[in-house]
């Protein structure tokens, strides 16, 4: 077992724009992280560089107090399987785990011994004796896995091993996965752009995009108290609502949320309101999931409330998903916080570290340059390796689109299509972004988090 550091990791293919770009991440002794992200963003390329199958552009890997950047990867202790774990084809399936070990000079019985342990905690053991040929996909993949963990490596490294199976097996697998890496407690990284493994998997997800580290946290942490808005997309279904807003401020100091026609007001003693009080005009990202929302039985125009027309009511088997028009102006997650096209990395000095390459804005909105203030404190809350990762891209407007409100409701709410909806709004279920997509108030993290 060991701990892994990258400290300012990046790899650019070709001079081209940087697949991984200035990445920073701490995964503890022992702890399983998921590099959760969309196809492209990276994940693959990060994973590969710790296994020193890809050179880095830049940067360090620390495998404990060893620096693995110049190790070849042989001698990193590091065990990899793909999505499509491959077998020696004349080999059983006990054979090809017992592989390594007889490579490595273990006995027969011994290496017999600890093929038919890993089989058990892989539920495979039935068909240890046939040839992968005769396997089906799932228990292929699980030789393939005993195979790679066999050696007891330091660092287990996954790169999507369940994107070909079947959705049941798929399940089943992941629950083995998650099994077997709490029992054997081996370091592991686990790379996949499938948020159900990610939150089931693991101890911390990192949610990427574009080369670059847009969260980091417990599945929970990432899940309710999200860093960014992309963060907030990427996890949940049905997706999270982006809301375009205004933030005005009226006598006495409150804040309120305006949409256009409607707006919602921040009870006073909400620490958002605190924060946004001296920036009325300031343009805010409002990212509301259905839990923030209570179909209220009459109303409209109240301070807390949002109404709208119930355009479509869709039935998804475990869930009714209703389609709200309420005149809010939506973003697509996706597009929150994108630069417009790639610029040429800059050097920038920041007051809690040293130089780190980041992207020139061709200019900031006022709130985002007003907001970089709170982000240098959240950067030394975060703890300065991880934290330094989450350097927000400058801000272009995301597309804005006139779009439904997108819910989870409940069936017995009577709704029906056509009618006038009343939504009393959670203010304290809210997350509110800057026009970059980055949280306006603090997230909670601690860089070392461990859940189980
Ligand atoms: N060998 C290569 N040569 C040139 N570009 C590459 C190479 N490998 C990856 N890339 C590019 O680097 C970027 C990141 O790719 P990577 O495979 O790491 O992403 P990913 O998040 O793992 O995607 P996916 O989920 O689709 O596997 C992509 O734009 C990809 O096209």
């Amino acid at each position: 077992m060991t701990a892994i550091r990258l400290d300012s990791v990046s790899k650019t293919y070709d001079g081209k724009y940087p697949a991984v770009n200035d990445v920073s991440l701490n995964v503890a002794d022992g702890e399983f992280m998921v590099l959760l992200g969309p196809s492209g963003c990276g994940k693959t390329t990060l994973l590969r560089m710790i296994a020193g199958l890809e050179e880095m552009s830049a940067g360090e890997v620390w495998f404990g107090r060893t620096l693995a950047t110049d190790l070849s990867p042989k001698d990193r202790g590091v065990a990899l399987v793909f999505q499509n774990g491959a077998l020696y084809p004349n080999r059983t399936a006990r054979e090809n785990i017992m592989f390594p070990l007889r490579m490595a000079g273990d006995d027969v019985t011994e290496a017999s011994t600890k093929a038919a342990g890993l089989a058990r905690i892989l539920r495979i053991e039935g068909a240890l004796d046939r040839l992968p040929r005769t396997l089906s996909g799932g228990q292929r993949q699980r030789v393939a896995i005993g195979r790679a963990i066999v050696r007891q490596p330091q660092i287990f490294l996954m790169d999507e091993p369940l994107s070909n199976l079947d959705a049941t097996l798929r399940t089943e697998l992941r629950q083995e996965i998650g099994a077997m890496a709490r029992d054997l407690n081996v370091t592991t990284v686990y790379v996949t752009h499938d948020q159900i493994e990610a939150l089931t998997l693991a101890d911390r997800i990192t949610v990427m995009r574009d080369g670059r580290i847009e969260d980091v946290g417990t599945p929970d942490q990432v899940f309710n108290d999200p860093a960014t808005a992309f963060a907030a997309g990427f996890l949940g279904s049905p997706r999270i609502n982006l809301m375009s807003a205004i933030v005005r401020v009226t006598a006495h100091h409150r804040v309120s949320l305006d949409f256009g026609a409607q707006s919602i007001q921040l009870p006073p003693i909400d620490r958002r309101s605190l924060i946004l009080s001296s920036h009325d005009g300031a343009k805010v990202i409002v990212g509301a999931r259905s839990d923030a929302f209570t179909v209220a039985a009459a109303g409209g125009g109240e301070p807390g409330h949002l109404s709208g027309k119930l355009r479509t009511l869709e039935f998804h088997g475990n869930q009714w998903i209703a389609f709200i028009e309420c005149g809010v102006e939506m973003l697509n997650p996706d597009l929150v916080g994108v630069s417009p096209r790639p610029r040429t990395p800059k050097r920038l000095a920041f007051a809690d570290g040293g130089p780190r390459t980041r992207h020139a804005a061709p200019h900031m909105s006022g709130l985002t340059s007003r907001l970089s203030g709170w982000r240098s404190k959240a950067r030394t809350r975060l703890g300065r390796v991880e934290a330094s990762s989450i350097e927000p891209e400058p801000t272009a407007a995301a597309t804005h689109r006139r779009a439904d409100l997108v819910l989870e409701i409940d069936p017995n709410a009577g709704l029906k299509t056509g009618s006038k909806v009343h939504l009393a709004v959670d203010t304290a279920r809210l997350h509110i972004f800057d026009e970059s997509g980055r949280r306006v108030d603090r997230v909670t993290r601690d860089s070392e988090t461990r859940t189980r």
